[in-house]
């Protein structure tokens, strides 16, 4: 199977004043083509740092991030924002979307934010509208009308309305209750299943694992283990 990330020997140094923080330290980690991946560590362990290095919007102290053969580590910014545009569609804890649009407005923004023309747009935001369940009804509602489970369903259809490669979430269940987090991250396994998307997930709740295809535990920095499921 073919990689679509790689982290060669990522350490990551954060300084504050005189004092330095070791975030990663040596992080050697390889995602395949199409795989569902969960990143499990405590509080402060370096996940969301992780997750920043592999989306291009943090660069490594040291080491390398390649991308589907392509050493993006030290790329300019120019270079690098279009690459996340293209190529890597986000998930976070807090849902982020934009109060003032409506559902459909959300979903369609990294489109207009990419250019596409407006006939394309509404055939791509009507398609990722359909594929995720429950939200093609609510596509006239604006966020605060919305429950928890259903903003974070939609903020997953505007990480997919790009058609990127890899989906990077968060801890995008954090801020929801046990039932409706299963069911995001049961969504997360039918992307990968039907769209065959990449997937890597930061979690501290183990309850959230049983669809992933590898558990990369973290700690203070560095992968301790990591686990097939079987
Ligand atoms: N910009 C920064 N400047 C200094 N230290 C930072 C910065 N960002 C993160 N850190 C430190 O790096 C460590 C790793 O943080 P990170 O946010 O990656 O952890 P995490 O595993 O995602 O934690 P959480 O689950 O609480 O979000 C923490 O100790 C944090 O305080």
């Amino acid at each position: 199977m073919k990689n679509v990330i790689q982290l060669l020997d990522v350490n990551k140094v954060y300084k504050t004043g005189n004092n330095e923080w070791v975030a990663l330290r040596d992080v050697n980690l390889n995602v395949e083509d199409g795989e569902f991946i969960a990143l499990v560590g405590p509080s402060g362990s370096g996940k969301t740092t992780l997750l920043n290095i592999i989306g291009l919007m943090d660069s490594p102290t040291r080491g390398h991030v390649v991308l589907e053969d392509k050493d993006v580590t030290y790329l300019g910014e120019k270079e690098k924002s279009e690459l996340r545009n293209k190529y890597i569609g986000y998930v976070f804890q807090s849902y982020n979307l934009i109060s003032f649009l409506t559902v459909y407005q959300n979903v369609e923004l990294p489109l207009v934010i990419a250019g596409v023309p407006e006939k394309e747009r509404q055939k791509m935001v009507e398609e990722v509208l359909q594929t995720i369940p429950g939200i093609y009804e609510l596509r006239n509602k604006r966020p605060t009308q919305l429950s928890g489970g259903q903003q974070q369903r939609v903020a997953i259809a505007r990480a997919l309305v790009n058609r990127p490669k890899v989906i990077l979430a968060d801890e995008p269940t954090a801020n929801l209750d046990i039932n409706t987090g299963k069911a995001v991250v049961d969504l997360f396994k039918k992307i990968k299943d039907e769209l065959g998307i990449t997937i890597v997930m930061a979690t501290h709740d183990l309850e959230m694992l049983k669809n992933c295809d590898r558990i990369v535990y973290i700690r203070d920095g560095m992968v301790e283990r990591i686990e097939k499921n079987s």
